[in-house]
């Protein structure tokens, strides 16, 4: 099975790495010193209990390489439009592709019904260039909960004493492919689940709330769980969240507990706000303002939310001015 990687950050260094370590035929798509750093040195994970590096066939491009049988995407979902030119190539008529993305999914509504069904994801895939030329008919929704950071150019920092990756067919009533329960066999990590929508909301909801605590105070979720005021407006947004969730049909189950002990036990800086301190763009169309745009359209009231977007809005556009 040839497996692509499309992104070189945290995720899929990560991701590269393990794969490769597995035995998988993996090719990565990187760039700038990234690109340099790993076709030179490799690519050299560091975890909790483990350190070691992989020889990584690395490209600037997908120009010449080929199909594959599975591409998966770990860029921002900010850059997944600007992509879809260099994934058409790429992609036969059995190729899945998994989006390795934190947030609502591009492909969230294919094949739903309700306010937005069988609709592009206006937030993340603005001029549906992924729904309508990738296709959610070979997508599979790839949810990650793994804390990972650069920290040199070809070196990846694993902060999670447990990794894991949940892997689904974006259409609900397809089978899970072969290519997921491929990943599964290589990676104990990477588990396969026919209701993919449930773990991106499971995952959507702890983001929300670290990503704007994290952001806005400039902490690590352990940080944030030191504080009983922060912890309160954690679970405010989380029970908003939840209910924008239900709206859409997915029941989240209130396992408040067991995400405080990840928050505390977190102490790693979560990617937006990595973002944030290095002046990038963030996440906020497919972590926040799109399930915003979800509790308009159903009527679900966010005000806690809705006050933490606006003032993590007003902060980033100071930040970067
Ligand atoms: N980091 C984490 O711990 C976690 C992240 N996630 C999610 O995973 C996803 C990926 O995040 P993460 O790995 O942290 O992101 P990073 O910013 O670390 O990595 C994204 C990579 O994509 C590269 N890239 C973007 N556009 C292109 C392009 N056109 N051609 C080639 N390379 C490109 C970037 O290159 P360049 O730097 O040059 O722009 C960068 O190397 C996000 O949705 C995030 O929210 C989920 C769970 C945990
Ligand atoms: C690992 C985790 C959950 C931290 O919040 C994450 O998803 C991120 O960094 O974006």
């Amino acid at each position: 099975m040839r497996i692509l990687v499309f992104g070189a950050g945290a995720i899929g260094c990560h991701l590269t790495a393990r794969l490769i370590k597995a035995g998988a035929d993996v090719h990565l798509i990187a760039r700038g010193q990234q690109l340099d750093a790993i076709t030179d040195r490799g690519l050299r994970l560091i975890g909790p209990q483990e350190d070691f590096t992989v020889p990584v066939r690395a490209y600037p491009s997908t120009a010449g390489l080929g199909q594959f049988d599975l591409v998966i995407t770990a860029v921002k979902a900010y850059s997944l439009p600007h992509i879809v030119n260099d994934l058409l190539p790429v992609l036969g008529a059995h190729t899945q592709v998994a989006s390795a993305v934190n947030g609502v999914p591009w492909w969230y509504f294919a094949g739903q019904k309700g306010v937005f069904g069988n609709q592009p994801v206006k937030r993340v895939d603005p001029g549906g260039g992924l729904f309508h030329r990738v296709g959610a008919d070979r997508a599979l929704g790839c949810v990650v909960l793994s804390a990972n950071e650069l920290v040199a150019p070809g070196v990846v920092q694993n902060r999670s004493s447990s990794n894991s990756f949940v892997l689904g067919p974006a259409l609900e009533g397809l089978a899970v492919p072969a290519q997921a329960s491929q990943l599964a066999h290589w990676l104990p990590s990477v588990t396969v689940s026919e209701h993919i929508r449930a773990a991106v909301w499971h995952k959507l909801l702890l983001n929300m709330g670290s990503s704007l605590l994290g952001c806005l105070t400039h902490s690590t979720g352990s940080q944030v769980a030191q504080s009983p005021a922060l912890l309160g407006v954690f679970e405010a947004v989380m029970s908003e969240g939840s209910r924008v969730a239900a709206a859409v049909g997915v029941q989240v189950p209130p396992d408040l507990e067991s995400r405080l002990a990840r928050m505390r036990s977190n102490h790693h800086r979560c990617s937006m706000l990595q973002d944030l301190e290095a002046g990038r763009p963030l996440e906020l169309d497919s972590q926040l303002l799109a399930v915003q745009d979800i509790a308009r359209a159903y009527g679900v009231s966010t005000t806690t939310i809705d006050t933490l977007v606006a003032l993590l809005q007003f902060k980033a556009a100071a930040e970067t001015n």
